[in-house]
């Protein structure tokens, strides 16, 4: 019997490759000669790095660059086991957890440092790029990023802007003369967490800037100066970005990327399977585990179990496809439309979520057992 385990991350518990090492176990206490393919898998969100990382039998590496406040910090990327795709998370540089209540302010917040581990990614040879965007401090459109790629942002007495999205109100001119001519050839898949454009009431600015500190006054500031900046964008640059979907992904950093590269935006977990080879490791399976923290009728938005059961049974149409969860909310049958046979809580009974969270691997041990041992 061959069984896929491509769980997710679980949030403050697990790694993928964790959790689908603790779902191998309970399987093969059931079923000791079933041939278990382990992928770890992710959404395009927190953990994907990590989760591709272990997935491909890469490693991490470690920069100083600049946060979002201008401060350095250190920030982790992921070098595939291929040894030629980078894996960013933009969070890792320039993310809200680098601000606090005192110090979050998205008129001046910069994703500079995204760009640095993009150019150090670059530098060791990397030909293909992998992007989370999300998790943001920022709002600057990704002026920053593109800045220290080269790119020249001035206003009209031909002086560089400072940084943030507060300042691009007084862009005159983008000078992309200095553009790392590697982007040129580049493959950059943007794995987005939002689908919203760059500008208005759906806009990065309006939907996201007051959780990065921004009142009703800083996010019509916000979105007039993304707004400006998309026209001078279109104009000098010729790409049209403000209503592209994802365009507001990170206060606009995809739009940075979709007006400064050859990036091509791309649902977070598509890109994970596209990786990870999950389609073509699922041929002839039977069964697959997957899985991730927290499991609603929204996990059929793109979510990493029904982008799994998506790819195993494109392979496998007969492969039974099951979902563990931490926890298990609203509207699962609904899941069944999206190729997730059945789903299964892994808590034994009513506890607190530290206790939850601390007991995720032998919880997960202890179903997958038992769901393995009603198959045999
Ligand atoms: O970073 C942000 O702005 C949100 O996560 C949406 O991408």
């Amino acid at each position: 019997m061959k069984i896929i385990i491509a769980p997710d991350s679980f949030k403050g518990a697990l790694t993928a490759q964790e959790a689908a090492d603790a779902i191998e176990t309970g399987i093969h206490k059931a079923l000791p000669e079933a041939e278990c393919i382990k992928v770890p898998m992710a959404d395009g969100g927190e953990g994907t790095v990590r989760s591709l990382v272990d997935a491909t039998g890469g490693r991490m590496v470690t920069v100083p660059v600049t946060g979002p406040l201008g401060q350095e910090v250190e920030a982790g990327y992921g070098i595939l086991g291929d040894g030629k795709t980078a894996v960013i998370e933009m969070a890792a540089a320039s993310g809200i957890q680098f601000v606090d209540e005192n110090t979050k302010n998205p008129l001046v917040t910069t994703t500079y440092g995204t760009g640095q581990l993009l150019e150090h990614a670059l530098d060791h040879g990397a030909h293909e790029v992998i992007i989370g965007l999300g998790g943001s401090a920022t709002n600057d459109g990704g002026a920053g990023m593109a800045r220290a790629l080269g790119v020249r942002f001035l206003d009209a007495d031909g002086k560089e802007l400072p940084y943030g999205g507060g300042a691009l109100g007084r862009l005159a001119t983008i000078d992309a003369t200095g553009l790392d001519p590697r982007l040129e050839s580049a493959r950059i898949r943007l794995a987005s967490d939002v689908t919203n454009p760059l500008t208005g009431p759906q806009g990065a600015s309006a939907v996201f800037g007051p959780q990065k500190g921004a009142d009703e006054a800083m996010v019509r500031t916000l979105d007039s100066c993304l707004a400006h900046y998309a026209a001078v964008i279109r104009e000098q640059l010729g790409r049209d970005v403000e209503d592209t979907a994802g365009a507001g992904a990170a206060g606009g950093l995809g739009a940075g990327f979709l007006a400064f590269t050859h990036a091509e935006m791309k649902s977070g977990v598509q890109i994970v399977v596209e990786t990870t080879g999950l389609t073509s490791k699922s041929m002839g399976a039977d069964y697959c585990f997957t899985g991730e923290g927290g499991i609603d009728f929204q996990t059929k938005f793109g979510k990493t179990p029904m982008g799994t059961a998506q790819a195993v049974k494109a392979a496998s149409p007969s492969c039974k496809v099951v979902a563990l969860a931490g926890s298990v909310g609203d509207g699962i049958d609904q899941l069944r439309e999206v190729g997730i046979d059945a789903v299964f809580g892994i808590s034994p009974g009513a506890v607190s979520l530290q206790e939850a969270i601390d007991h995720t691997a032998p919880n997960l041990t202890r179903v997958a057992e038992n769901i393995a041992r009603l198959i045999s």
